[in-house]
């Protein structure tokens, strides 16, 4: 099946195209355009063409196109779900409830596309500020040019498309080389739903290339990216005085106090480790468990990573699948090794099937090892043992990233003093950093990234506040 660019509302034959393989089986699934350096120009184009009926249409009718898309896609989820499973390798379970989630964010972009207004400024409260009225408005930006990562293809460019188009601004969209499909499918909802011509366009190729193409050009005001540290830091060198958000990695941890109850808590864990094979941005990585339950916490952890079902993405009862690429495996790999090398034992796993990682739980690892210093992005986690709270929160904090972080505990004071002392974008009490609905507000700190999205927030980064005084004489 062969793709085609999505500029200025028509579908454009590319010069070249490559085969788009399943990374669980390598069989070709479609041919997908590679765009020039020209088709990029053109889709910036269109969007800067763009630009003016987006910022000068009312709110209700993004907020009605917005409405449209979500119930499209309601309309067609298994076929969503399918192609996400089919690009991805994402167990189609999983890949169901990332369709749900797409749907929600579309919808609450609706909802906000309602909401955006400024303030109202007591001016008179500064000496010289008598007999002025002063209150700011939040204006689109212009074009905003969204880079996008493969392990949700299809809810993290609703993330970029939703609050964009709530806004009123326009979009150059570069997906994930590995899944193209799952944007191409959202641009043809998003022209059903009754998006105007340029507002939204869709451009595939090497990112280096044409990612890097768009990042420079002075028609696009802002980069909304999602992705890996290494990228995000060189396009945030390179984008001037562009607005940047970046969205970027981690190595999220939980801490389990004693006391809890493991018959619930192990569970969630496992899921959190091991969702979509471990390539989740807020994947759980790291376990730091109290030594008083520590024995148990493993013994049923790795019980319950034992009852998860290897195989094809595209049956109903996987839990695991591939990986999205041989490399990840062969890195992944080389990383178990490493730690067993330096004294780590395996739990569990650490071998494969094809290109499926097993599940693999690490035990007697060391803070410099690759798998607790990076991140994994694979089906790994480690479970490390501690004398406190407190002695967890250090472990915690000892990382380059900081998306998200969890603490079980029956104690309101541990549990406080935890959200206040780790080094996080946010802090889930009583649940693993795994945990994201889309309307909350969503980053990280030091190298997980800069801005926030969850769409309210989104908007916010993607709108200029703008000051109004009126000087009543
Ligand atoms: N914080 C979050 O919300 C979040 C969410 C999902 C994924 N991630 C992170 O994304 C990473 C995995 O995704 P990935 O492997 O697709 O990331 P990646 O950085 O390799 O690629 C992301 C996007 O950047 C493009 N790109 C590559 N080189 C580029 C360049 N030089 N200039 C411009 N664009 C370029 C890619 O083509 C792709 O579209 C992980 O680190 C993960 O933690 C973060
Ligand atoms: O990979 C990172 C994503 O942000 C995960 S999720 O969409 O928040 O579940």
């Amino acid at each position: 099946m062969r793709k085609k660019l999505f500029i200025d509302g028509k579908w454009v034959k590319a010069e070249k195209y490559t085969s788009l393989l399943s990374p669980y089986n390598e069989k070709i699934i479609a041919e997908i355009p590679v765009a020039t350096l020209n088709d990029v120009d053109q889709a910036i184009a269109a969007a800067y063409h763009a630009r003016e009926k987006m910022a000068k249409m009312p709110k209700h009718e993004r907020a009605k196109i917005l409405e449209n898309v979500a119930s499209l896609l309601e309309q067609r989820k298994e076929e969503a779900a399918h192609i996400i499973a089919q690009e991805s390798a994402k167990p189609l379970r999983t890949a169901l409830e990332e369709v749900n989630r797409t749907i929600q964010t579309y919808k609450f972009s609706s909802e906000e596309a309602k909401r955006i207004h400024g303030e109202t400024l007591p001016l008179d409260a500064a000496p010289g500020g008598e007999n002025r009225i002063g209150y700011t408005i939040r204006e689109p930006i212009g074009v905003i040019g969204a880079i996008t990562p493969f392990n949700f293809p299809m809810n993290l460019v609703a993330h970029k498309v939703g609050p964009a188009i709530a806004s009123g601004n326009t979009i150059v969209l570069k997906p994930a080389s590995q899944t193209p499909l799952s944007a191409f499918f959202i641009a043809e909802l998003l022209q059903e739903a009754g998006l105007p011509d340029g507002a939204l366009n869709v451009v595939t190729g090497r990112g280096s290339l044409i990612g890097n193409q768009i990042v420079q050009d002075e028609r696009v005001k802002m980069i909304t990216f999602t992705g890996s540290p290494q990228v995000g830091i060189a396009i945030r060198n390179k984008a001037g005085l562009k607005r940047v958000t970046l969205e970027l990695g981690s190595n999220s941890a939980v801490i389990i106090d004693e006391g809890v109850d493991l018959r619930s808590i192990v569970p969630r864990c496992v899921k959190g480790a091991f969702s979509n094979q471990g390539q989740v941005c807020i994947s759980l990585q790291r376990i730091y468990v109290h030594k008083n339950i520590y024995e148990e916490f493993v013994d049923r952890f790795v019980s319950e990573t034992r009852t998860l079902t290897i195989g094809d993405p595209l049956h109903a009862s996987t839990d695991i699948s591939a990986l999205i690429s041989k490399n990840d495996v062969q890195r992944v790999l080389n990383w178990i090794e490493e730690a067993k090398q330096a004294g780590a034992t395996v739990a569990t796993g650490g071998d494969i099937t094809g290109n499926i990682v097993h599940p693999t739980v690490l035990l007697h690892t060391k803070p410099d090892m690759k798998v607790s210093c990076q991140e994994v992005f694979g089906p790994v986690v480690l479970i490390n043992k501690v004398a406190s709270v407190e002695e967890a929160i250090q472990f915690v904090n000892d990382s380059r990233y900081g998306l998200q972080a969890g603490i079980y505990t029956n104690h309101i004071a541990r549990a406080l003093d935890a959200a206040e002392k780790l080094e996080v974008g946010g802090v889930m009490i009583n649940d693993i950093p795994t945990f994201r609905v889309d309307h909350m507000p969503y980053g990280g700190v030091k190298e997980s990234g800069i801005g926030r999205e969850g769409i309210k927030y989104a908007i916010e980064e993607m709108t200029e506040l703008k000051l109004v005084v009126i000087n009543r004489q």
